[in-house]
Parts: C-alpha cells; sequence; structure tokens
C-alpha cells in the first residue's frame, strides 16, 4: 500500500486531518495524492509532500477517479460529508465507482479507515486483484 489517495469534503477536513495527524508515521513514508484544498491541509499537517490534484468541484475527484483506473492508487480515503449537498456530487459518485469497479480499498469515514489502517494485510504489503476487463476492452473496440 504505497500510494494513498486522500479526499474530505468540506465539513469532514477537520475529522480527516485528525485522523491523519493520530497516524502521522504510518504516512511519513507512502506517497500521498489529495485533491486541491485537501491537500495543502494535509501537507501542513504531516509537514510532508503531497500532490495536489485540482480542488473537487473542479475536476479533482475526476482527476483521482482517472489516477485509479490508471492502476496508481492502492488505498482511497474519503471522507465525504452524507449531510451537505455538493455543487459536484455526479463526481463524487464516479469516484466512488471506479473504487469499487478496479477493487481498490475505500474507507469513507473514520471506522473504515481505522480498520483498514489496522489490518494485518497492510504489512504484507497487500495485492488486490486487479480485475480484467479485457473482454469489456475488445466489447468497446469492435
Ligand atoms: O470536493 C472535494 C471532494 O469531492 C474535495 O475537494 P477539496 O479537497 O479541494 O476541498
Amino acid at each position: 500500500m504505497k500510494t494513498i489517495a486522500l479526499v474530505a469534503h468540506d465539513g469532514k477536513k477537520a475529522e480527516l486531518l485528525a485522523w491523519v495527524k493520530q497516524h502521522a508515521d504510518f504516512f511519513q513514508d507512502k506517497q500521498l495524492v489529495a485533491t486541491g484544498t485537501t491537500g495543502r491541509l494535509l501537507s501542513e499537517a504531516l509537514h510532508k509532500d503531497v500532490l495536489c490534484l485540482a480542488s473537487g468541484p473542479l475536476g479533482g475527484d475526476q482527476q483521482i477517479g482517472a489516477l485509479i483506473a490508471e492502476q496508481k492508487i492502492d488505498w482511497l480515503v474519503f471522507f465525504w460529508d452524507p449531510l451537505s449537498s455538493q455543487p459536484h456530487d455526479p463526481d463524487v459518485k464516479a469516484l466512488i465507482r471506479l473504487a469499487v469497479v478496479w477493487n481498490i480499498p475505500v474507507a469513507c469515514n473514520k471506522a473504515t479507515a481505522d480498520f483498514i489502517l489496522t489490518s494485518a494485510l497492510v504489512g504484507q504489503d497487500y495485492q488486490r486483484t486487479v480485475p480484467d476487463f479485457s473482454s469489456h476492452n475488445n466489447r468497446l473496440t469492435k
């Protein structure tokens, strides 16, 4: 689990930052990718470089989704806010969908993030099963 994407809506940013700081040691040797504002805050909190993509409403969720489809993300931590509506809700849904399509572990709340982070599989450098979509690709190109 080397490259981790982290995203939080405004109403969940404080929770994500507190959680990340609690596990700062874990994140030190990981490559972190994030949507714009989340990434800036993470970088400040962890004193570490974070690849900051566009802000979520400006396409950041879609950029992370593209990285997932390119097999470049090992874990998505996405603290989305279930109590506020987002102008880019289709992008939010699309990002979560791609994580499921590509069998990426996804944590949408702190409890799940805790379970994944403390899983014995993380220490074993867990290799997820990458789905074989070759028949789908063939169908699309015919
Ligand atoms: O809106 C977001 C995710 O959908 C997060 O974007 P920011 O990290 O730029 O606030």
